[in-house]
């Protein structure tokens, strides 16, 4: 039987671990076990209890002081080291965790990890071998949202970690209950490539019409640039989002199929 995780990854401060403790508590009142676990070395506290923890294995603090390292090049000095030593501490780590084990990943911010370093992608790699059906879960601040030209670095950040991690790959808007209105939400959530094309092009100087023209083209492409809206104060928006996910890494398909609440549409929605 596989082993079932997510790795909750996206910029700094976008509500992943936010999202870990509420996915976590969430589990909690309705019975679920999952277990979080925590690849940030930088990170000082949590609001969920910690199953496996990386700062075990180093610490950001110690490798600065050290090795002279500012935060960002610390930080990628953890991640590779952690590289080196998936095969002994991380493999013991995951002794614990066998059949149908579900674990969730809070990855740390840093963007690099998600454009060219291969660290996550060795990790991931390495999580299938040991039988673990792995999905992306991409959080964006829904401040992304408020101008166009944000929210299309958004999806090209996201975009670029979905190439590099070739998982399936879900993209949540989080901290939705932030959002003064929620009135233009739809047109982020499943963009139309020419209403932000159209945008795009009154944002900026006529002389980026055509690459405009490029990425929304690329948005359109790909159609997988779309976003689950996250709210932490409403559990059926958590659960919204988790069902999207196990279905993504086919959790539960054994057990009875589960009702899609909270899906106006009635479709997925997911960006895999
Ligand atoms: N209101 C609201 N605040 C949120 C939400 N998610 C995160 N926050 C706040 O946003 C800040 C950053 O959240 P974190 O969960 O630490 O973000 P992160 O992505 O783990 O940040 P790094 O680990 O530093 O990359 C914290 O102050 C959170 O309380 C949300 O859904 N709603
Ligand atoms: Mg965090």
């Amino acid at each position: 039987m596989p082993r079932y995780a997510q790795l909750v990854i996206g910029p700094a401060g976008s509500g992943k671990s936010t999202y870990c403790q509420n996915v976590y508590q969430h589990c909690q009142s309705i019975k679920r076990t999952v277990h979080v676990v925590n690849l940030d070395p930088a990170a000082d506290h949590f609001e969920y209890p910690v199953s496996v923890d990386i700062r075990e294995l180093i610490s950001l603090e110690d490798v600065m002081e050290e090795l002279k390292l500012g935060p960002n090049g610390g930080l990628i000095y953890c991640m590779e080291y952690l590289e080196e030593n998936l095969e002994d501490w991380f493999s013991e780590q995951m002794e614990d965790y066998i059949d149908d084990d579900y674990l969730i990943f809070d990855c740390p911010g840093q963007i690099e990890l998600y454009s060219h370093i291969p660290v996550l992608r060795t990790f991931v790699d390495q999580l299938k071998r040991w039988d673990f059906n792995v999905c992306a879960v991409y959080m964006l601040d829904s401040q992304f949202v408020s101008d166009v030209t944000k929210y299309i670095s958004g999806c090209m950040a996201s975009l670029s970690a979905m190439v590099q991690l070739e998982l399936p790959h879900i993209n949540v808007l989080s901290k939705i209950d932030l959002l003064p209105s929620k009135r233009d939400l739809d047109k982020f959530l499943d963009p139309d490539a020419r209403l932000l094309l159209g945008d795009l092009n009154q944002q900026m100087a006529p002389r980026f019409a055509r690459l405009n023209q490029a990425l929304a083209e690329l948005v359109d492409d790909y159609s997988m640039v779309n976003f689950l809206p996250l709210d932490i104060t409403d559990e059926d928006s958590i659960q919204f989002v988790l069902s999207h996910i196990d279905n993504a890494i086919q959790y539960g398909e054994d057990a009875e199929p589960k009702a899609r609440d909270h899906d106006p549409d009635g479709d997925d929605g997911g960006g895999f």
